[in-house]
């Protein structure tokens, strides 16, 4: 084991680091060691290697992991497409890019007996799933745990964002918790099958198709802050060995759509690993927010957890953003977040509490909800909130009672049809801004 492991409210055991070289076995003495691939792997298991990217990629952002299995991942069957049901991927084209600004109110309830996968809804995304560029905003509703079913995304990472009940992700690299206020990754390729902790489950999902995610560069703010590596937990390597007559149906999403093989074994068995392509999860609690102790509003890239970068430097395909707790001490300053028009395109969603710029309740924006503010869209606090913020007494404030985020993507997210003609698509949310009355008087 490296790192410090510790226990969680789970019991589960973790491995603290982020990007890290992690080991670990389930087994004494099923981890080779001074090399990968020996003649013989230890106690007869089959060595395999994982990667997250080309072999070539820099040091610095090389992923892979080295797995050591019950079976080579190269036995299963054939896999043949499978309904997609709710999952759409890029390109998106069912609809047009639309320069309007959107708000969706949270998932209806599913039917009973929907698990993860079957509960996994998508809004919208951009680039293409074939040349691994861009991202989907996915939700997901659901109140079953999966069973004997096991999926794995060919296109992307996938950041899941717990809002209501926990998830207990059992993953090839062993067992990872993930309550509301945590968030999970489960990186390209890995195999996990999602149980769920409380009776129902709903949350949000980044599909990152382009580079994996990685922890910002800091800069001038130095060595320290924001999200800080140790926090990230890593699972401990633990092993499905299921009898021969339990088969397992194994969901893989490729090129945008689902494909399945019914195994005659669980794929989720894996009795040692080492690498650094592995699934973690990070209680956004933890995030060291940095902010203004002078004045003025700082730009949200100040909150960023997690980026991941493209071609052009800071520009990235797609940022993880959080909206936690802290205090607001800015003089002569508007401090909600200010109205503008970016170049970026923002979706933002709520796990708990209030949104600083909106309005919450009926109708406003609210946890499970999510809006949609595309590449030049003008939009900012709502008029209520402006109202106020702009006559506020601006003593020191504590915002303790909101945690929301943003998936902030280099190009403008198409919503697939189902979110266009959603019947949880507010009407209306214009009128959010109608009002703001002209105070110039020449
Ligand atoms: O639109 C939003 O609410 C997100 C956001 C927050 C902020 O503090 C500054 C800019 C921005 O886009
Ligand atoms: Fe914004």
């Amino acid at each position: 084991m490296s790192g410090d492991a510790r226990k969680t409210a789970e019991g589960l055991t973790y491995l603290s680091g982020f990007g890290n070289e992690h080991s670990s076995e389930a087994v004494p003495g099923a981890l080779p060691e001074g090399r990968n691939a020996p003649q013989r792997a230890p106690l007869g298991l089959y060595a395999e290697q994982l990667s997250g990217t080309a072999f070539t990629e820099p040091r610095a952002h090389n992923r892979r992991s080295w797995l050591y299995r019950i079976r080579p991942s190269a036995a299963h069957p054939e896999f043949t497409r499978a309904d997609n049901r709710a999952v759409r991927s890029a390109p998106f084209t069912e609809t047009v890019p639309d320069p309007n600004r959107r708000r969706w109110d949270p998932l209806p309830e599913p039917e009973p007996g929907t698990d993860w996968l079957a509960g996994l809804w998508t809004l919208g995304g951009n680039g293409d799933t074939t040349q691994r560029t861009g991202m989907a905003v996915h939700l997901y509703h659901a109140n079953a745990s999966m069973d004997r079913r096991v999926f794995s995304d060919a296109d992307g990472e996938l950041l899941i964002v717990p809002e209501l009940g926990g998830l207990l992700l059992r993953t090839e690299f062993g067992l990872l918790a993930a309550n509301p206020g945590e968030v999970a990754l489960i990186p390209r390729g890995v195999r996990f099958r999602v149980e769920l902790l409380d009776a129902s489950a709903r949350g949000y999902v980044c599909e990152n198709y382009g580079a994996p995610f990685r922890l910002p560069d800091l800069g001038p703010i130095g060595a320290n802050g924001l999200a800080n590596a140790r926090d990230f937990r890593a699972p401990v390597a633990a092993y499905e060995d299921a009898a021969a007559d339990e088969p397992v149906d194994v969901v893989n999403k490729f090129c945008g759509n689902l494909w399945t093989a019914t195994y005659d074994h669980s794929p989720l068995d894996v009795v040692a690993w080492h690498g650094n392509h592995v699934p973690y999860v990070y209680d956004l609690r933890r995030f060291n927010v940095i902010g203004s102790i002078s004045y003025d509003h700082p730009d949200p890239s100040i909150f960023t957890v997690l980026t991941s970068p493209s071609d052009t430097p800071g520009l990235a395909g797609v940022d993880f953003v959080v909206f936690a707790p802290r205090w607001l001490v800015g003089e002569d300053t508007f401090r909600p977040p200010y109205f503008h028009r970016n170049v970026m395109s923002e979706y933002m969603g709520l796990i708990e509490g209030a949104y600083d710029a909106k309005t919450g309740g009926k109708g406003g924006f609210v946890p499970g909800g999510g809006s949609l503010h595309n590449m030049m869209s003008a939009h900012g606090p709502d008029k209520e909130t402006f109202d106020k913020a702009s006559s506020a007494e601006l003593k020191p404030q504590k915002i303790e009672d909101g945690l929301a985020f943003m998936f902030e993507t280099r190009w403008p997210v198409t919503v697939a049809a189902q979110a266009a003609g959603a019947g949880h698509l507010q009407r209306g949310y214009d009128e959010v801004w109608r009002g703001l009355e002209r105070h110039f008087r020449g």
